[in-house]
């Protein structure tokens, strides 16, 4: 049984339809990228999974409560008071409480180690890089060890180098933990370095292919969008 399913499943905002008739089925440990132009549905997509659009007909099945999600903006200016360990503590804090127990600790500790943060736990993340930032969101929505971890443009700010470095360290999370992952990204290139799956959204449908496929998907998309710009030239 897939993780992700839906049946005959759409979202519409009144008149507006942003995806109709879906089938999709991703299955468990896979890592899959969301692919789509603006405004294609991909937020929408994501946001019926995880019960936060209702606007919504035909099936939608989510077959775990366990998920992890880094949304694309967090305000984080340079005068952030919290550690990149108290930040990432804040997944165990409904805002009541100011400290975390023994087990709470040693999981937050794991994650930081996971994403390569252990030597700077007490670095004000407000301080922190670009890199470390994303670093520490991942850190943050791992915590409580999730089967879906779900990112939303988590390179998209990040230099080259770095984008490369993100995407090693969540495939090896994958690889080693069974993860799914979905990964939305506008970066077709890159990503189809690492995911063996994808969700394609475009023009009120999603389609759902293998790794095999992006490669062709990838110069499909490229293709139109340089003809795109000759004809705008
Ligand atoms: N709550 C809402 N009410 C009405 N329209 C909405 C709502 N949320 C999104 N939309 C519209 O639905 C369409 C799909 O938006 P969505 O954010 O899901 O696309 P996206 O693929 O995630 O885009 P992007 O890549 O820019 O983040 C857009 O035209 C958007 O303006």
């Amino acid at each position: 049984m897939g993780i992700i399913q839906t049946q005959d499943f759409g979202i519409r905002y009144g008149e507006k339809v942003i995806l109709a008739h879906a089938n999709i089925d991703v299955p468990e440990g896979r890592f899959f990228a969301v692919l789509g132009e603006n405004g294609a549905g991909k937020t929408s997509f994501i946001k019926a999974l995880i019960g936060q659009n209702q606007q919504i007909n035909g099936q939608i099945q989510l077959n775990t409560t366990k998920v992890g999600f880094v949304p694309q903006f967090r305000d984080i200016t340079r005068d952030y008071p919290l550690s990149i360990a108290e930040f990432v503590g804040l997944n165990y804090n409904q805002g009541w409480r100011l400290w975390l127990n023994k087990q709470e600790r040693a999981a937050v500790f794991a994650a930081l180690k996971r994403l390569d943060l252990s030597d700077m736990a007490d670095k004000r993340l407000g301080l922190a890089s670009g890199g470390q930032k994303q670093r520490a969101f991942v850190a943050q929505a791992l915590v409580q060890q999730p089967d879906l971890l779900i990112l939303d443009e988590s390179t998209a700010s990040l230099d080259h180098e770095h984008k490369v470095a993100l995407l090693q360290t969540i495939k090896q999370l994958q690889r080693e933990t069974q993860l799914t992952v979905l990964f939305i990204t506008h970066e077709l290139k890159l990503v189809s370095q690492f995911a063996d799956g994808y969700l394609f959204f475009e023009n009120g449908h999603v389609s759902q292919g293998e790794a095999s496929e992006l490669q062709s998907l990838t110069t499909q998309i490229t293709n139109i969008h340089e003809e795109d710009e000759v004809r705008h030239v």
